[in-house]
């Protein structure tokens, strides 16, 4: 189990995380979403003690993990700076790692064919695509066999083979009963990975829902109606109180929002009028959240500095540039 407590943490005037507080539980996938910059990779690094909040508490299994005994064996870790002695063999390095945590030689064959790193395993791990990078950053991650795993962006740089494994490998951990907390600013991924979403944009909490519950609350849906008698359905639906957008070319659907297909359906059979299509829809899902967390960036801005600058930036300033480098 993990626990923020008005988590707060400032870069000079630039508030990276505000105000924070979630919790994150065992048995599940938790995603953490927000768009680049957003505060997740802060976020994370305040949970693992690599930083210190202004405000606020993090805790693992409540305790801080500077009180942790054995952490590695209780949080395994994979941060977005990758930190791997180029000239060594991945094997070599995750060697050093088991010996620093007492982890014997069978684990961490274990781990390398968990990942899929057996074939290259001596080779240098300096050498390493990006993808593979992120395996090799995984196993580090998971060698103590820990309960609660902390993830930041691991699909970067995967092939799409590479995160379709990286989803069922995170969704088999959890189903073990570990604690799965995983960052992304790719929502449709996420859509499909976490079971839980924590939501945040300019480090503040926007969601804390279940994903179906913020797909269903954040998607519009939408009726595609086709029919020849457009002007008159139209009229019918409006009067009802739904929104009908024409479709660009003759003979395209209809798109009616702000109601649904049955009463769309029963509407024109009680006009007698015949439909060719009523297909129910769904607005994109990273358009939604592209939107969502657009509006929470508007909020924080500082109303006297330039469009798009960060909030506390000064009248004129030229905006910041958003996340790091990596
Ligand atoms: N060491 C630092 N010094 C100064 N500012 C920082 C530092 N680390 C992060 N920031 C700033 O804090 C904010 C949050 O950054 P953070 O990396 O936590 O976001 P993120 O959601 O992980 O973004 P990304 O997806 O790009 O990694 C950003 O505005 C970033 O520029």
């Amino acid at each position: 189990m993990i626990e923020a407590e008005n988590l707060t943490k400032r870069y000079g005037d630039r508030l990276a995380v505000d105000d924070l507080s979630f919790t994150v539980v065992p048995g599940r996938v938790t995603g953490f979403l927000g768009p680049n910059g957003a505060g997740k990779s802060t976020t994370m690094r305040l949970l693992l003690g690599l930083d210190r909040p202004h405000r606020g508490d993090a805790r693992i299994h409540g305790r801080h993990y500077r009180d942790l005994h054995e952490p590695l064996r209780v949080v395994g870790a994979l941060l977005e700076a990758r930190a791997v002695h180029t000239g060594r063999s991945a094997y070599n390095h995750l060697l050093c790692l088991a010996q620093t945590q007492g982890v014997g030689r069978r684990r961490l064959d274990e781990v390398i064919d968990l990942v899929g790193l057996t074939g290259v395993a001596r080779k240098r791990a300096g050498g390493f695509s990006l993808g593979m990078g992120q395996r090799l950053g995984i196993a580090a991650a998971l060698l103590g066999d820990p309960s609660v795993l902390i993830l930041d962006e691991p699909v970067n740089g995967l092939d799409p083979e590479g995160i379709v494994w990286i989803r069922t490998l995170m969704q088999r951990l959890a189903a073990e009963g570990r604690t799965v907390f995983v960052s992304s600013h790719l929502m449709n991924e996420m859509a499909v990975t976490a079971e839980h979403l924590i939501v945040i944009g300019r480090g503040k909490l926007i969601a804390d829902c279940s994903t179906e519950e913020f797909i269903e609350r954040s998607t519009e849906k939408m009726v595609m109606v086709r029919t020849p008698d457009t002007a008159r359905l139209t009229e019918v639906l409006t009067a009802e109180g739904a929104k009908v957008q024409p479709g660009g070319d003759p003979g395209a659907p209809l798109t009616v929002t702000h109601m649904e297909a049955p009463r769309v359906g029963e509407l024109a059979a009680a006009e007698g009028l015949v439909l060719h299509e009523l297909t129910p829809r769904r607005g994109s899902l990273e358009a939604a959240f592209m939107e969502l967390t657009r509006e929470s960036v508007e909020y924080g801005a500082d109303p006297g500095a330039p469009p798009g600058a960060p909030p506390g930036a000064a009248p004129g300033a030229v905006p910041a540039q958003e996340g790091k480098t990596r």
